[in-house]
């Protein structure tokens, strides 16, 4: 089941020409301010007619300029969760999720159970909205998003209104989600770090274009998407194991290049973790220094390079079986003749990997 999208429109100031695929899983449409991407979920929910082309899902069709097709809102089947979670504000929680029921086609509802267990809201089911948080709201929203059935779910910047807390609080839900219902999800992010956690799919936007899009951990490892992505919160997903939790507050993952130190992380032993590992924390040295005080240091190829329009270079490296960013000067990445073949160290502070860049099974 997957959703295709190509369609062209021209507002008075400003024109979109957009075409891309989002495959079960969460495909993130992420870009500037302003380059196109809520007018691309409007299009996709039935709000905007655009001027020409077409948006499939399999072989269903949405919208068919050419043959004049333009199926309604409300017939669409999609789950919509917006900024703020736009609960009614007279209906409890239970009443709130259950409302989008009526929408869904009968006997295919989607298990209440399952999905108040997977979101963690059933101790809410019997407060009126006005006694949520801003976190719970929003995990009500999805629930009644979810709860309708729907065949595609969009999600325009859920997080964007929630403080890093709250942030944290329903990320870990949004990643199981993407994992456990089986249905594309077009997520909406401004935030890098989010869509490393979460999407599976990464559709880059540029001035109502689609620049690039593809799988995640490509996308995030190719130094092309670095100037996209912003040179500062580019960095590459490195996965790794979860292998014991040390007395001195450090945890050790095992990554497949080797251990990796990091402060503690609240996972148990054994759990698999995703961590985005900046481009810019990321040193690189021809031979393994000694006397240094990062604890991370991992044996690595140079892969590609893509020397920049100013002083910096971006090199992608192989470290085992991920691949990984740095972004150095052109003048380190001359003086140490780095090329594609070249063996390298890459060497990762430890302090400098956020929490929030560590996220759940892989
Ligand atoms: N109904 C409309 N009429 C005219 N122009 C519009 C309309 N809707 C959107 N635009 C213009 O289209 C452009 C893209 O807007 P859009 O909201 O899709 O961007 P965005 O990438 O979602 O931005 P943000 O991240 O700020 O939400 C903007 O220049 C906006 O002014």
């Amino acid at each position: 089941m997957s959703l295709s999208v190509r369609f062209a429109h021209r507002f008075e100031n400003f024109a979109l020409d957009v075409a891309f695929e989002a495959p079960p899983g969460v495909t993130a449409l992420f870009g500037r301010s302003g380059s196109g991407k809520t007018t691309v979920v409007n299009a996709v929910a039935g709000l905007l007619r655009p001027d020409g082309g077409h948006i499939k899902f399999d072989e269903t069709v949405l919208f068919d300029a050419g043959r004049k097709i333009l199926v309604p809102v409300h017939k669409r089947r999609l789950g919509y969760v917006f900024q703020e979670g736009r609960l009614f504000p007279h209906l409890s929680v239970r009443q709130n999720l259950t409302y989008g029921r009526w929408f869904a086609p009968r006997g295919t509802a989607t298990d209440f159970d399952r999905v108040v267990e997977m979101l963690g809201i059933g101790d809410l089911l019997g407060r009126q909205p006005a006694r949520l948080s801003g976190g719970e709201k929003q995990r009500v929203a999805i629930g009644r998003a979810l709860l309708a059935n729907p065949r595609l779910l969009l999600m325009d910047e859920p997080l964007a209104a929630l403080d890093e807390d709250r942030k944290a609080e329903i990320l870990p839900y949004l990643e199981r989600l993407g994992d456990e219902a089986g249905i594309p999800l077009l997520y909406v992010s401004h935030s890098i770090a989010e869509v490393a956690r979460l999407a599976t799919t990464l559709v880059l936007m540029e001035n109502g274009q689609v620049i690039r899009s593809g799988p995640l951990v490509e996308m995030l490892s190719d130094p092309e998407n670095v100037p996209a992505l912003g040179v500062r919160s580019a960095g590459a997903s490195l996965h790794a194991r979860v292998a014991a939790q040390e007395e001195d507050g450090l945890t050790r993952l095992d990554a497949s290049a080797g251990p990796l130190y990091l402060p503690h992380v609240d996972a148990p032993i054994g759990a698999q973790l995703s961590i985005r590992i900046l481009a810019q924390d990321v040193i690189l040295s021809r031979s393994r220094p000694e006397g240094l005080s990062a604890l991370n240091v991992l044996p690595a190829t140079v892969t590609a390079l893509r020397l920049g329009d100013g002083p910096g270079a971006v090199i992608q490296l192989r470290a085992g079986e991920d691949l990984l960013l740095a972004r150095i000067t052109r003048r380190s990445a001359q003086a140490l003749e780095l090329a594609p073949g070249a063996d390298c160290f890459a060497i990762i502070k430890s302090v400098a990997v956020a929490q929030s860049d560590v996220g759940g099974a892989f």
